[in-house]
């Protein structure tokens, strides 16, 4: 089987994890890392074994021998970088939250159509085996049809309030950070717009939120009660109730190996796919699987329902009246 050939663009933590993950796929090549600096691609390259190291991200995007390009900087750039791999024939595999916001969103959807180029997401719980089972648990009734969803995704650490937990020039924020897992999961369940939002939220001394939660609420008859942190630790379950049971996502319910599902009659079966690799393989099996059929987005997860998720963070962000400061449409 021919490889995919791959650019990392950027060094960062989770860029780091993605060049493990795809150590895991042996129809993967990695062939490329960009930096904003040549000597930090070059450690990076040197350490996961990567052919071509560049000082720029426009070096990258013009590399012939990429297929594919797995964006990895701080929310306000994946935009800019996405339209820039667009420009130069790119598929692109761009890191959560997509962008800042849904005008932001349209635009890379737009540009990616127009010139016929795969993107996606990297919603990478999505592409879980875990997620595909209970997917399955969903459709065959066996729990009724959902009605309520619960999900918290928090966690806290001592963030300098000029990193990219904290900084709203970073478009720092539990929301966007790790709220988008939660929304991700109810938009998975119901396959639909919220009608309804309410959402509160504590903001840091940045500006941005801390802690915060939202009641998503959808018709006909079903709600999201969502939760999350960047200063405040939580367990890190979901639980999808239906009108015959409930499964529970045990924690992290974002990259899960193990659901609970009990049903009304005292029935409970505890499920356990235990995923290979650290996870992010399976993201990258998806866009292999897209690139070789043909396809310019994931059926899983096409890039209306991406849209659809920045829309109602944009509409939870407006009720708390928070904009980034690089942010001039919402
Ligand atoms: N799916 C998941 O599990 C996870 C996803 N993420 C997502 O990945 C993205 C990156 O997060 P993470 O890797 O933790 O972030 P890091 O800060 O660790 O890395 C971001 C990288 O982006 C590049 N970069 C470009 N512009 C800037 C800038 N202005 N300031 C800082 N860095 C910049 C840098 O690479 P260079 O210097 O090489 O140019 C930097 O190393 C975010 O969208 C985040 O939400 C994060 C963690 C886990
Ligand atoms: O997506 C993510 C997964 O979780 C991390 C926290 O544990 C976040 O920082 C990150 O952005």
């Amino acid at each position: 089987m021919k490889s995919v050939r791959w650019g990392i663009l950027a060094t960062g933590q989770i860029a780091r994890k993605f060049a493990e993950g795809l150590q895991a796929l042996p129809d993967a090549e990695l062939v490329a890392v960009g930096s904003r600096k040549l000597e930090t691609a070059k450690a990076f390259a040197e350490e996961y074994n990567i052919p071509r190291a560049y000082g720029s991200y426009a070096e990258l995007t013009g590399d012939p021998d990429i297929d594919v390009v797995y964006i990895a900087t701080p929310h306000p750039a994946h935009a800019q970088n996405t339209l820039q791999c667009i420009d130069a024939g790119k598929a692109v595999l761009c890191e959560k939250p997509f962008a800042l916001n849904a005008t932001q969103a349209r635009h890379m959807i737009q540009a990616a159509a127009e010139k016929n180029i795969f993107l996606m997401e990297a919603m990478w719980t999505r592409y879980i085996p875990l997620m595909l089972e209970i997917e399955n648990i969903l459709e065959q009734g066996t729990i009724g049809p959902p009605k309520m969803i619960h999900a918290d995704f928090g966690y806290s650490g001592d963030w300098e309030p000029d990193g990219r937990v904290l900084s709203p020039h970073l478009a720092g924020g539990a929301l966007l950070d790790v709220g988008i897992y939660a929304i991700s999961l109810a938009s998975m369940v119901y396959q639909r717009d919220p009608e309804k939002v309410a959402a509160l939220a504590h903001m840091a001394s940045t500006g941005v939120d801390e802690i915060s939660a939202f009641i998503l609420s959808y018709e006909p008859a079903a709600l999201a009660i969502l939760s999350c942190a960047v200063g405040a630790s939580t367990p890190g379950e979901a639980t999808i109730s239906g009108s015959k049971g409930y499964i529970k996502i045990h924690s992290p319910f974002w990259c899960p190996s193990k659901a609970t599902v009990s049903i009304d009659e005292g029935k409970t079966e505890t499920i356990e796919v235990p995923f290979e690799g650290n996870g992010y393989n399976y993201e990258a099996a998806e866009v292999h699987r897209c690139l070789r059929e043909g396809l310019t987005q994931s059926p899983k997860m096409p890039l209306e329902e991406t849209l659809r998720i920045m829309g109602t963070m944009d509409n939870i962000r407006k009720q708390w009246n928070l904009k980034y400061p690089m942010e001039h449409t919402l």
